[in-house]
């Protein structure tokens, strides 16, 4: 036979092996994945080193090459790592937050308003609510825009408990009035499981801040309402975790969760926090609830709201927050990252000359 031919001989036969390869590796990983539901049945991790080692030894003691042993012990080190992924990605196909359980959008109807369906939603208002008087500037200045959701801190987080508080149900009660009086959707952070139930008659959208993102219990509580929940991510959740502390919502039965990216601690000092863009598609990937983005908790700086924002539209964001004052200089929290409502102006223009199709009238 001709070389030609006896290369070609040889690897068609090695075209079978492959071929018989392949379908042992995948029989293989069939056995994993179930090997992965009992583990987690019975509650045992999926990585059992003893066991990876065992196999390792028992591949040593039955190689006779022409392999040398090492090599084919990385080979099937791989396919260890692939049979772990088989059985963790089983876990996220469960999940009620993942798009794999559900492939279509989960829209989420406020009123007349929707997030979620593709449109580009715009939230502003101020970081905390101070007045009545304030709120009320605030929500006519958003109605001349024709912004449809209001923020506004009645229970405020801060870092020093000298720090301003919030004015609490009353400030709710503020906010509301305001939003009413100009036909918006109110925004605002619970941050207790008993302040719940108080806050449902003056909330169109509850938020569960950053701090609280695994507060399980406040988590299964805003599940149990039937009022959509906007999550922020925490100051130093991985988007699993992130995704998880939804699932505690829609696990609790509220289907209604609007996921939001407000920056993630890392050692940059530029910015408040670094906001991580990329977690806006990976989210929409990952799971088939909208995805929007905090840019002014996100950077701290008035100057990156607006290319921020810009960003976080243009990477698929279905909606933005921003936060507004009469006179941030006088703001009681987050004075120096709110906008005035001349800033806001020029934001709203800005932003409606580059998405156009922004809601907003
Ligand atoms: O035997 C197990 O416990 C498995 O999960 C299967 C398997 C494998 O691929 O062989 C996968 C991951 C473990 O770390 C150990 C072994």
């Amino acid at each position: 036979m001709d070389q030609h031919a006896e290369l070609k001989r040889l690897r068609d036969e090695l075209d079978l092996v492959n071929a018989e390869l392949l379908a042992l590796i995948n029989k293989r990983g069939e056995i994993a994945v179930e090997i992965g539901k009992v583990k987690r049945a019975q509650g045992i991790d999926r990585y059992d080193p003893v066991r990876e080692r065992q196999m390792l030894e028992s591949i040593a003691a039955s190689n006779h090459g022409p392999f040398e042993t090492g090599r084919l012990q990385h080979v099937f080190k791989e396919i260890f790592k692939a049979s772990l992924e088989l059985q963790g990605e089983d876990r996220t196909r469960k999940l009620l937050v993942s798009r794999k359980q559900k492939p279509t959008n989960t829209i989420i109807r406020i009123g007349d308003d929707v997030i979620g369906d593709g449109s580009q939603q715009l939230i502003a208002g101020p970081c905390a609510v101070e007045s009545e008087e304030q709120v009320f500037e605030v929500a006519e200045q958003l109605a001349k825009h024709g912004v449809r959701f209001m923020r506004g801190g009645a229970y405020k987080p801060r870092t020093s408990p000298y720090d301003f508080q919030g004015l609490g149900l009353e400030g709710l009660k503020m906010l509301k009035k305001a939003a009413d009086a100009h036909g918006l959707h109110v925004i605002t952070e619970i941050m207790t499981p008993s302040a719940v139930e108080s806050a449902l008659p003056y909330v169109d959208i509850i938020q569960v801040g950053a701090r609280n993102m695994q507060n399980f219990d406040l988590l299964k509580e805003v599940g149990r309402t039937d009022k959509p929940v906007l999550l922020k991510r925490g100051l130093s959740a991985t988007l699993e975790e992130f995704m998880y502390a939804a699932e505690y919502i829609m696990a609790s039965g509220n289907e209604q969760v609007i996921l939001c990216e407000r920056g993630i601690r890392t050692y940059e000092r530029a910015t408040r926090n670094t906001l991580d863009i990329s977690a806006v598609p990976i989210l929409k990937q990952e799971t088939h609830l909208p995805v929007m983005v905090d840019v002014t908790h996100s950077t701290g700086r008035k100057d990156l709201l607006l290319p921020t924002a810009k960003a976080a539209y243009a990477i698929g964001a279905d909606a933005v927050m921003v936060e507004v004052h009469p006179f941030p200089a006088l703001a009681l929290s987050d004075a120096n990252q709110q906008l005035d409502f001349n800033e806001f102006d020029s934001f709203i223009e800005n932003l409606t000359s580059t998405f156009p199709a922004l809601n907003v009238q």
